[in-house]
């Protein structure tokens, strides 16, 4: 079971943002995504999700090609994201965030609240229930913002820079969460962040992009040891990852 890009390519107008990319997420892995500024990782996740057409090249999802599939049906499907805002939706409670999302997957309302409930109750932010969406801190928001992707237990989660402007403590409470969310819940979950110790130290796979193309790919080991992934991006970081 594998949610997978096949040799995909995306043009915006003359501008190639992705070339021949093939990647591959299984059920209950964490597979992440690294590269500089404008590498292409979003336009990878936006691709698997359904909210970018490829312009070549396949997105399979368990073998069946949904490169056609629009959002809302890859969600359906079981392709959940998070994106680099939080995207909640400010008038409304947390709660409701999670319910209203589980009724538009096609829950009954006391199902999709029950859901909701259990699932901030599983991620330790149960307290948070009854907070307007709107006047979250930083982190709750994005932790909220999880919980929300994982309504209607989707099996792959792609969170794009989930991490971005939390402070270590907070970074590493996040590294356990994905842990959590890939071995307990079964869910294989594709890691975008610019946070390279944390990709390294909660990814099992690392597919590293640079100018729309992927320039590497391996384990901890194989990327820390990349000339090409030095040059091209982790330049001064590397002794400190
Ligand atoms: N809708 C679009 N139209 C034109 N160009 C786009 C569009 N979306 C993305 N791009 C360009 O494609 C390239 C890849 O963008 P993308 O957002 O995928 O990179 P990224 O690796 O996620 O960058 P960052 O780390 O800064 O978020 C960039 O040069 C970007 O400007």
């Amino acid at each position: 079971m594998a949610l997978a890009l096949e040799q995909v390519g995306v043009a915006f107008g003359g501008f190639r943002a992705l070339t021949d990319v093939s990647l591959s997420v299984n059920a209950g892995d964490v597979v992440g995504l690294i590269g500089p500024n404008g590498a292409g990782k979003t336009t990878c996740i936006n691709v698997l999700t359904g909210f970018q057409r490829p312009s070549s090249g396949r997105v399979l999802l368990d073998g069946r090609d949904v490169s056609a599939l629009p959002a809302h049906r890859l969600r359906r499907a079981g392709v959940a994201r998070t994106f680099q805002a939080g995207r909640l939706f400010g008038g409304l409670d947390v709660l409701d965030n999670l319910a209203c999302t589980g009724v538009g997957l096609g829950l009954r309302r006391a199902e999709s609240e029950r859901q909701a409930s259990d699932l901030l109750g599983w991620m330790g932010i149960a307290p948070l229930e009854s907070r307007p969406a709107a006047g979250l801190p930083y982190t709750d928001e994005r932790r909220v913002a999880i919980a929300r992707a994982l309504m209607g237990d989707p099996a792959y989660l792609l969170l794009d820079e989930p991490a971005a402007g939390m402070s270590e403590a907070e970074a590493n409470d996040l590294a356990a969460l994905i842990r959590r969310i890939a071995h307990d819940r079964g869910i294989g979950c594709l890691l975008i962040e610019h946070n390279v110790g944390l990709v390294l130290s909660v990814c099992s796979d690392v597919v590293v992009l640079d100018g729309g193309r992927v320039i590497e790919h391996g384990d901890r080991n194989v990327i820390l040891g990349s000339r090409a992934v030095r040059e091209a991006y982790l330049g001064a970081h590397t002794e400190a990852a």
